[in-house]
């Protein structure tokens, strides 16, 4: 799956705005009020006095995290609704590169602002910590200026259209503050949002698939998580063809309560379930669009040992957690070239949104990932998901090819 249908993005983007309108905070104002310990009796980074300490450990089974589902939805689909906005008039002078020559857009800036807005001004009981994928250092500079003039309108642009705060419009400085929320190191303490912006801002950039990817840690563990993806056909993209136009997908799961599709138009949400397939003749696996994020010959390697008959299903980004969740392919996987370490943001949300579909999501040694060791996954060589019928092989599958790979080096 890879080419985005202009005719039915339009739609999908002004749709999204009735879906926005609908994520009201007034509608979540009663669980306000019944909120468990207030959020400002947890301090962070100081030690916990006895009150604190008193608090149940394991939050996540107790926890309802309502409002921060409903915020979390309303923010991704704002931060949706401005890149859909600079997809469609993208100029090559919208896209900069970071130091380690990754491409960064006023779309990923003006995402963040909007997701840390949001978030804040839904949540303003709670302290706030946001690990986020970009910082202001690039438009703090004289070079920068004209771009953080462009964020701030299609910022405060797109704010504008949910019509839920009617504060004066956002400054530069508040743009860069914003985005600058996003610097928190994370951690097993504490709640921590982790938010990619744009996962597969190439992608994007080639105007194919992308997602706005925003999820919540309690103490290092993921409780919920979004994925806003603009462009994935509703329906099925099962052997890399969709038999419909209509694009765009809200994908969101909370922990204990399974994950749900919505259309980012608004639509009722269903419930989804990971495919059931038990025999990895009949499966079809999903890898990264960009050779360099993934080693293909070494999925290719393990798709020939399970027999799997189809073609590899690339698309970029978290869209692939996405469409793997509602069963369109059986396995997904990821074997980063030597030295690159994943960073929380590329999975945290992907990774609930798997799981509670039913799927399992591990690293190649089989251990669960492990989100609480700050902005990095410290893992085992790659990642692997599925489904628990197939996850024992597919296991056996990559220690093998592993092993015959470090053989011949
Ligand atoms: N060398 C290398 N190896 C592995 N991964 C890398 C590498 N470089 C970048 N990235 C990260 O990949 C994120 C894009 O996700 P995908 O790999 O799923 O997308 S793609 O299909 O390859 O476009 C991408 O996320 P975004 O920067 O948010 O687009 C990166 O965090
Ligand atoms: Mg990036
Ligand atoms: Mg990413
Ligand atoms: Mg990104």
């Amino acid at each position: 799956m890879t080419a985005a249908a202009p005719a039915t993005s339009v739609a999908a983007s002004v749709g999204c705005l009735r879906a926005v309108a609908s994520f009201s905070s007034s509608t979540y104002s009663h669980f306000l009020s019944t909120s468990r310990i207030p959020r400002f009796v947890k301090p962070h980074f100081i030690s916990l006095p006895s009150f604190v300490a008193s608090r149940p450990l394991v939050a996540s089974a107790s926890m309802s995290y309502d409002k921060e589902l409903a915020a979390a939805k309303k923010a991704a689909s704002l931060a949706a609704c401005l890149c859909q906005k600079v997809q469609k008039e993208l100029l090559q002078s919208d896209v900069q590169s970071k130091s380690d020559r990754s491409p960064v857009t006023v779309a990923d800036y003006g995402s963040q602002a909007i997701v840390s807005f949001v978030l804040e001004r839904e949540l303003s009981a709670e302290p706030f910590s946001l690990v986020a994928e970009e910082d202001s250092g690039d438009l703090r500079k004289d070079s920068g200026k004209d771009t953080l003039q462009r964020i701030t309108k299609l910022v405060n642009e797109t704010i504008a259209t949910d019509g839920s705060y009617s504060a004066s419009p956002l400054s530069p400085e508040d743009v860069l503050r914003a985005i600058d929320s996003g610097k928190s190191e994370g951690g097993s303490f504490g709640r921590h949002w982790v938010l990619d912006p744009i996962d597969g801002t190439k992608g994007f950039l080639r105007g194919e698939q992308y997602a706005v990817a925003l999820a919540l840690l309690d103490d290092g563990k993921v409780v919920l998580g979004v994925l806003a993806c603009p462009n994935l056909p509703l329906a099925s993209i099962a052997g890399n063809v969709t038999s419909e136009n209509a694009v765009g997908c809200l994908f969101f799961a909370k922990v204990g309560s399974g994950t749900f599709m919505q259309s980012l138009d608004g639509s009722s949400p269903v419930k989804v379930h990971v495919s059931d397939i038990g025999n990895s003749e009949d499966a079809s696996f999903f890898e990264s669009y960009e050779k360099a994020h993934s080693m293909h010959d070494l999925a290719g390697s393990i798709a020939r040992k399970l027999g799997v008959k189809a073609p590899p299903v690339r698309i970029d980004s978290q869209a692939k957690y996405g469409a793997l969740s509602r069963g369109d392919g059986a396995i997904y996987m990821r074997f980063p070239h030597k030295g690159y370490r994943e960073k929380i943001w590329d999975h945290a949300a992907g990774c609930i949104v798997v799981t509670e579909a039913g799927g399992v999501v591990t690293d190649a040694a089989g251990q669960p990932l492990d989100f609480s060791q700050g902005r990095y996954l410290d893992l085992d060589t790659g990642i692997i998901v599925t489904n628990q019928k197939l996850m024992p092989s597919l296991l056996k599958a990559v220690r093998e090819s592993l092993e015959e790979k470090s053989s011949l080096l």
